[in-house]
């Protein structure tokens, strides 16, 4: 049986039992509005104004399209030619990056949990790109010019931006900047995601992903060029998240939904898939380093605001293991 999206959709007349989204109801939705706040990151150190916008994008959304983020538009045309030529490369040649069972990092397919038996219409490749001496090499595209090079690049660029961003957010709140960064450690982690969605005839009935918040602090997503696909989840609405020339897609993961003691939110979030074209997306995962405990921020928790989470260790085993629950990880931390 072929595992791999990419090589079924070459090759099927028929979409596989495993891959119908079996909630046609849940599905509907397709055509709503698309409102997501655009923010200038360049202004975020000068502008009330700008950082007004941040805070109010993050409350309510837990997303926002960052433009003028610094990264040359150049170079994210080099990121995105690399993901399309790993995903190029023979089935034989990617083989050779196979996510293992129990492993989250690799090639392939996401780990497929008991309770939920609908698999997701992507392949991705999967990797630690930070801190450096943590990655694992032999899951790296070893025949690609400039892959790691071009990846080791842009995940210290998407670090930069991330630390811009955590701070405003601290000063959106009137708390000290480094507040949230504090509680990254000294060696903060990073995870990259190459998503492939192969097109699929029968787009209605399948998830690209399914509906899900990150485990991150907060996630960078760089979107395809050409191909919509993201739907956010807001105040029981799904909205389509447009494409915005060279802008980064930023969502608040579950641990800052915690360490902000629930201000700012962890959006739910799915990706729909297009009957006729491929969609290539980067999704930077940035977070604390392993085994750091998180908790609220202090200042935040006050007699009108108690404390909402528990202090936790925030692992990717944590994370899975509320997931195979059908559980949020940040719902588990709830006090
Ligand atoms: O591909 C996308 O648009 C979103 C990807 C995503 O949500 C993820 O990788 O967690
Ligand atoms: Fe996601």
């Amino acid at each position: 049986m072929k595992n791999q999206v990419q090589e079924i959709a070459a090759d099927c007349d028929q979409l596989p039992e495993r891959f119908i989204c079996k909630d046609a109801e849940e599905y509907a939705g397709e055509s709503c509005p698309t409102e997501i706040p655009v923010i200038d990151v360049s202004l975020l150190t000068s502008s009330h104004s700008e950082l007004d916008r941040l805070k109010s994008a993050v409350t309510t959304w837990g997303c926002f399209q960052a433009i003028n983020h610094g990264i040359e538009s150049s170079f994210l045309d080099k990121v995105r030619e690399i993901s399309r030529l790993f995903f190029n490369l023979s089935a034989e040649e990617k083989k050779k990056y196979l996510r293992e069972e129990h492993d989250i990092e690799g090639y392939g397919n996401d780990m497929v949990f008991p309770h939920c038996k609908t698999l997701d219409w992507t392949d991705r490749l999967h990797l630690t790109v930070l801190p450096q001496h943590q990655q694992r090499l032999h899951f790296w595209p070893q025949n690609l010019t400039n892959f790691k090079e071009v990846v080791d690049e842009y995940s210290s660029k998407i670090e930069l931006i991330n630390e811009v961003i955590l701070k405003a957010l601290a000063r959106s709140l009137n708390l000290e900047e480094n507040c949230f960064l504090d509680q990254y450690g000294t060696t903060a982690k990073m995870m990259a995601r190459f998503n492939y969605y192969p097109p699929c005839p029968w787009s209605d009935n399948v998830w690209g992903l399914k509906p899900h918040s990150d485990g991150s602090a907060m996630t960078l997503l760089l979107q395809d060029k050409e191909v919509e696909g993201l739907q956010i989840l807001k105040d029981g609405q799904w909205f389509r998240v447009p494409i915005v020339p060279d802008a980064l897609t930023i969502n608040v993961g579950d641990q800052i939904e915690i360490m902000s003691n629930g201000i700012f939110k962890s959006p739910i979030h799915r990706v729909l898939v297009n009957s006729k074209n491929q969609r290539i997306t980067l999704a930077m995962f940035c977070m604390p380093q392993t085994e750091k405990d998180i908790g609220p921020v202090d200042e935040l928790i006050t007699d009108d605001t108690p404390r909402l989470y528990k202090n936790v260790t925030f692992s990717i085993e944590f994370y899975l293991e509320n997931y195979q629950l059908g559980k949020r990880a940040s719902e588990a931390c709830k006090i």
